[in-house]
């Protein structure tokens, strides 16, 4: 590994990744970066009209995931201790790529990169996978006002989009180790056996 062990968790809205990273953080003892979520001006604008205010909220996203790299670079990565973080950057391409249109599209993944680059990325991927009625289980379980009128397609649309995302990654990063967990089949949550043994591949990995 070229730095220390960097963990990233993820997959589509409401796949489970803020849950199994505090899990894994506290199985580990790691330090963990979760996304900002509560304090995020524009998540309700956006569901409501997307459009309008996919652009705002992609660089939203990009500028707090920006700052929230930056620390964990001269807090963890720099000083050789491992991480573990409830997303990957790339989520931003990801999304940006789905949300935005013409030249904000092209304007955003310039600024992207160029935020981005040069930072260092993750080593450890935890891909969690998940079909669309597993997905709009989690998400209703989990009750969030501006998301009940997230459409079926869109979270479809995502679940390929992460498809394709983790497969060219694969492709450019061959060294950056993507472990695929089932999130239809494998409950971390309800299962202590299915957590335990991801716990134990995580820490396989991170020797
Ligand atoms: N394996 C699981 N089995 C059952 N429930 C789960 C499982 N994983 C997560 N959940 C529940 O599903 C909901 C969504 O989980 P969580 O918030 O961790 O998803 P997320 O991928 O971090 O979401 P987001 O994409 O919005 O950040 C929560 O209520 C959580 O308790
Ligand atoms: N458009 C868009 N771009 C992102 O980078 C992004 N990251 C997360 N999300 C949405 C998913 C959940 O509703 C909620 C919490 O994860 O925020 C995003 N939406």
């Amino acid at each position: 590994m070229k730095h220390a062990p960097f963990i990233a968790v993820e997959g589509p809205i409401g796949a489970g990744k803020t849950t199994l990273a505090t899990m894994l953080a506290t199985e580990l003892q790691l330090p963990v970066i979760k996304e900002i979520v509560d304090e995020n001006p524009f998540l309700d604008k956006f569901y409501q009209n997307m459009d309008d205010w996919s652009f705002q909220l992609e660089m939203f996203f990009l500028c707090n995931r920006f700052k929230q790299l930056e620390d964990t670079t001269v807090q963890y990565i720099d000083q050789g201790k491992p991480v573990i973080s409830d997303y990957h950057i790339y989520k931003n391409l990801i999304f940006g790529e789905r949300t935005l249109k013409g030249s904000k599209r092209d304007k955003y993944r310039e600024i992207y990169h160029i935020l981005t680059d040069d930072f260092p990325k993750p080593n450890i991927i935890l891909y969690i996978r998940a079909d669309l009625d597993t997905l709009l289980a989690r998400i209703a379980k989990r009750a969030r006002t501006f998301e009940e009128i997230i459409a079926p397609a869109y979270l479809e649309q995502l679940i390929e989009d992460y498809d394709d995302a983790m497969a060219s990654l694969a492709l450019r990063e061959p060294s950056t180790v993507i472990v695929t967990i089932d999130g239809n089949q494998v409950d971390f949550v309800e299962n202590p056996e299915d957590f335990t043994a991801i716990a134990e591949q995580v820490k396989e990995l991170m020797k």
